[in-house]
């Protein structure tokens, strides 16, 4: 029977086009899904390097881009574009069958042709080649095209080969890539196998089959099961991960089990939270009885992950036995079984500090900090087990008679607390894992777990039984922007073997992607199974403008600047919800909501499910996303905020790691950015900024 396919290439083209646009395509598309396409009137083009595509009108302006394989009766949607693009796109791409993955390829042959004349000429200067020392069938054996070959025979520097990277095939690239890199046709094809996760070669590739190529390739096409479903995908433009998974992703998120913990790291936008949501999907369909529990750090971060299940599954029985809950929460209502728990808030706990504090040479924070990195961190008890315990992480050495002065002064907080009935969330963790009788969860899925303090992993490692597919773990140690800094091993979770990465970004361009990545600076991140966590492979295959930083005098006019730059997106056609802006302190985001509004622009506070522009603080952006983003006040009394960060004198550990958390902070911000990144200060600007 006929049917109709998407590729993943279609859907951010659509997904940018104006709602009316968007019900054209709409329209024209549906005919195919009803099995109705014979009686349209699709294209042939003159010229095309692919005599199997078709192009489609939708309106005066805008047109389709079908494959239509002779054989398989499919039609694969490939693109949406204004006229001119449509054809020229549809002429120059061929696709074909990657001979050793059986998977479908697509390359830009009308750009490779261009190209083809000036790497004849560089090659005619020069005898070295950059692949002289490869065999032909040793290209053949990686997956490279045969009709590719002459051209790769022209290459003679690795500059050239990194030339054809967007109109080549990934894997054919890749593999290209370690061969010039100087690596051998083995440890070449591992890249490969690596960087895409691929099965076993098949037991045979038919090159003109297009549509069992189609069906080895889940990440690139998807099937479409009638117009319904066409509807629902067409619906949600932006939430292309519901089919579409990446053959890393889809290898991490739908293995059948893992023996024990299993760890997911990757820098911002990698798609970790769309791992973790199809992982909770697959380990919730094992079984009636079976109860997930996929929980993160904060509450608005649990509910923009309990609206995405929502749109993953459909089937309600399945999406019931998913429990979706922040730590905090889940700790509230375990202790509140027993009695009702009472959290003591910035506002009990500071002047306890300062009062305690008065009484040692130590600041109110450097006692804090030591009672939730040190104490409580490792759930000491009595004075004796912290005068002798190993105070890892912190950074200046204390004898027995400066922890005795440290262990009183924190024992006068805790006993006012416990006087006034009041606990600290970290506490509320700790008693919660106490009180637990045994695991409520088969599985648990965890986002953000590099911000997740050391009492909050003891209540999740108690909720499950330890065995095969206990913990899934998903994090980032580069967007670290609390003050938890834990190590797996000494809490009894072992990962090793059973961590995997995603260097692949989904959301954010190169350009916002590159400048992002430099606000980190040079210290590598300490990932949470203690090695160090770097960045390497970072890289987003879409591309667009370059972030803007302007500098104001005063902050009236930064927030002139705002509102212009925010006016300006809107004129561009973007939806008011679709814009971010961003701010170190919540005093800069009243300020901009007042002035966006005093200028007519229906601007809210994150989190807000009102249709205007979203502003919040940087910590309250962490999880969200956005087409553009304005981060306004990165100045350098901002950023590093003084207020957060110890001074190196006290302790130069905890100092560094401060720094490191604004900066980490200010990535985190940037990186919500899908198209468009516009940073602003007064005066003198952070040091962070590139
Ligand atoms: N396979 C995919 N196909 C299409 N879009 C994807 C895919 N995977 C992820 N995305 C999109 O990329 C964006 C980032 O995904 P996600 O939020 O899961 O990343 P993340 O690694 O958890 O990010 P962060 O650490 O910044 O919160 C989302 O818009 C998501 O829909």
């Amino acid at each position: 029977m006929a049917q109709l396919a998407i590729a993943n290439s279609f859907m951010p083209q659509y997904a940018r086009l104006e709602p009316k646009v968007r019900k054209g395509v709409e329209a024209t598309f549906a005919k195919f899904a009803e099995h109705t396409y014979a009686g349209l009137h699709l294209e042939k083009i003159h010229n095309s390097r692919d005599p199997r595509i078709r192009t489609i009108r939708i309106d005066q302006f805008w047109r389709g881009v079908v494959l239509a394989p002779e054989r398989g009766d499919v039609h694969c949607l490939l693109a949406v574009l204004p006229h001119d693009e449509a054809i020229a796109w549809a002429r120059s791409r061929k696709f074909t069958v990657n001979q050793r993955l059986g998977v479908l390829e697509v390359r830009d042959q009308a750009a490779l042709d261009e190209m083809s004349p000036a790497l004849s000429k560089a090659a005619e200067g020069t005898a070295f080649r950059l692949f002289g020392h490869v065999f032909d069938k040793d290209l053949i054996k990686l997956g490279i095209d045969a009709d590719l070959i002459p051209l790769v025979r022209l290459l003679t520097t690795e500059a050239h080969l990194q030339a054809l990277e967007r109109r080549l095939p990934e894997p054919q690239y890749i593999a290209l890539l370690a061969l010039a890199q100087g690596m051998n046709v083995q440890q070449a094809w591992e890249e490969v196998a690596k960087s895409l996760s691929c099965e076993e070669r098949p037991a045979s590739v038919d090159p003109d089959d297009l549509v069992a190529a189609m069906r080895r390739t889940p990440g690139q096409v998807a099937f479409v099961n009638g117009p319904e479903e066409l509807r629902d995908i067409l619906a949600h433009p932006f939430d292309t991960w519901r089919i579409f998974l990446h053959p890393v992703q889809r290898q991490i998120a739908l293995r059948p089990s893992y023996s024990g913990p299993a760890q997911v790291t990757g820098g911002a936008g990698t798609g970790k939270t769309v791992t973790a949501l199809h992982r909770a999907r697959l380990l919730a369909s094992k079984g009636d009885a079976t109860r997930v529990l996929l929980t993160t750090y904060t509450t608005n971060l649990a509910q923009a992950l309990e609206a995405q299940l929502a749109l993953l599954i459909e089937d309600e029985r399945v999406r019931e036995r998913i429990h979706v809950r922040n730590v905090d929460a889940i700790a509230y209502g375990i202790v509140g079984r027993h009695r009702r728990p009472n959290i003591a808030g910035g506002e009990v706990l500071e002047p306890l500090w300062t009062e305690a504090a008065e009484q040692t040479p130590y600041s109110p924070t450097f006692l804090n900090r030591e009672w939730e990195q040190v104490i409580l961190a490792q759930g000491l008890e009595s004075e004796a087990d912290y005068l002798t315990c190993t105070r890892t992480g912190r950074g200046v050495p204390l004898g027995q008679g400066k922890r005795s002065t440290v262990w009183k002064a924190v024992q006068q907080v805790v006993d006012r607390l416990k006087a006034e009935e009041k606990s600290t969330f970290p506490q509320l963790a700790n008693e919660a894992a106490e009180l637990v009788g045994g695991p409520e969860y088969d599985h648990v899925i965890l986002d953000e777990a590099q911000d997740i303090h050391p009492t909050q992993w003891r209540l999740l490692r108690r909720l499950v039984a330890e065995g095969p597919d206990d913990l899934f773990i998903v994090g980032d140690p580069h967007q670290r922007i609390y003050d938890s800094h834990v190590s797996l091993a000494s809490l009894g979770i072992n990962v090793r073997g059973r961590s995997s990465k995603l260097k692949l970004n989904y959301r954010t361009t190169q350009e916002i992607l590159t400048w992002s990545v430099s606000l980190l600076g040079l210290s590598p991140a300490q990932g949470l199974d203690d090695s160090a966590d770097t960045l390497d492979g970072y890289r987003s295959p879409m591309h667009g403008r370059r972030p803007t930083v302007t500098a104001y005098d005063d902050q009236e006019a930064e927030l002139d600047g705002l509102v212009r730059q925010v006016r300006s997106w809107l004129d561009e056609g973007v939806e008011p919800a679709t814009i971010g802006v961003a701010a170190r302190y919540k005093y800069m985001v009243r300020k901009a909501v007042e002035r966006l509004k005093a200028d007519g622009v229906k601007a809210f506070q994150v989190p807000s499910k009102s249709a205007g522009v979203q502003v919040g603080t940087m910590h309250r952006m962490k999880g969200l996303e956005f087409r553009c983003i304005a981060v306004i006040g990165a100045d350098d009394h901002s950023l590093p905020s003084s207020r957060a960060v110890t001074p190196e004198a006290e302790d130069p550990k905890a100092h560094a790691q401060d720094v490191q958390k604004e900066r980490c902070l200010l990535f985190v911000a940037c990186t919500r950015a899908r198209d468009r990144l516009a940073v602003s200060y007064t005066a003198s600007a952070s040091p962070f900024l590139p």
